[in-house]
């Protein structure tokens, strides 16, 4: 059993309590469900940078990274140092994130979040709506493609960019949909934790230029930017590389200084 049977076994679960006790009918009346979601992708494709910092306290592959700064200081830190958009994980068994996370950070932000979340039921997609977000995550090693399919389709009916996550050519090439915007491409191999920036130059060839292009993962120096950018690629998430740091705001405001 990998970590991401774990993960997904586990959401499974959680998913079915919570709709007992919060139907998604009303997720619908949640005031964030009527706000005009800022593209996540539009952001990518105009940004020099494209960056997509994370918010992420612990993780699998590292346990505790930081849990000593506050989600609405490490969000205000991203914006103010000019990220194209945030990373929200509101995972809480095994990335200690919440929906708290994202409606605190929608709360003093104004620039495009990301749900971070391993979504295995629409619900999940009503409720990233619900919460504040602006486009979710899927990720093709946990579903089949009628479900991503369906459930891009499902996210962009309420407004939601989809960035769609793979890691090798079975999932990339089950995932060229349209109602898909971006493809990431995860450098981190969830099965070994083993990180490697050649599965997005390798990848990166086999993505039609409709689909805004990120590589997710193991990102920690400027120079790998620059030569991803040579492969086409618009989207950089980064996490661990800042948030294990005092302040994550100033490092990427750093990071990005470096970039420019
Ligand atoms: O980060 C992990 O250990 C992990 C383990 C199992 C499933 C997903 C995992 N990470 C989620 C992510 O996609 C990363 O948090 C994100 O790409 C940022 O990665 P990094 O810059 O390496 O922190």
């Amino acid at each position: 059993m990998t970590i991401l049977d774990t993960i997904t076994a586990y959401k499974l679960k959680e998913v079915n309590a919570k709709k007992k006790v919060l139907p998604q009918s009303l997720l619908e009346h949640f005031p964030f469900f009527d706000r005009v979601p800022i593209s996540l992708a539009e952001a990518l494709r105009n940004a020099p940078t494209g960056i997509i910092a994370e918010h992420k306290r612990r993780s699998p592959s590292k346990s505790v990274i930081n849990d000593k700064v506050s989600i609405d200081e490490v969000a205000i830190g991203y914006e103010k140092a000019g990220i194209s958009g945030m990373s929200v994980l509101t995972d809480t068994k095994f990335f200690g994130g919440s929906l708290d996370d994202l409606v605190l950070a929608r709360a003093v932000t104004s620039f495009p979040l990301l749900r971070k979340e391993f979504i295995v039921d629409p619900y999940q997609i009503y409720e990233a709506k619900a919460y504040g977000a602006d486009a979710i995550l899927l990720i093709a090693a946990c579903l089949k493609q009628s479900e991503l399919k369906d459930y891009s389709e499902i996210a962009k009916s309420i407004g939601l960019d989809v960035l769609l996550e793979v890691h090798n050519m079975e999932e990339l090439e089950k995932s060229l949909l349209p109602s898909v915007d971006m493809l990431g491409v995860n450098n981190r191999n969830l099965k070994t934790f083993e990180v490697s920036t050649n599965i997005s130059k390798e990848l990166s060839k086999h993505i039609p230029d409709e689909f805004v292009k990120v590589s997710e993962s193991g990102i920690s120096s400027v120079e790998t930017i620059k030569e991803l950018k040579e492969y086409g690629f618009n989207g950089f998430l980064i996490g661990e590389n800042f948030m294990k740091t005092d302040n994550p705001g100033e490092s990427a405001s750093d990071f990005l200084k470096q970039l420019q």
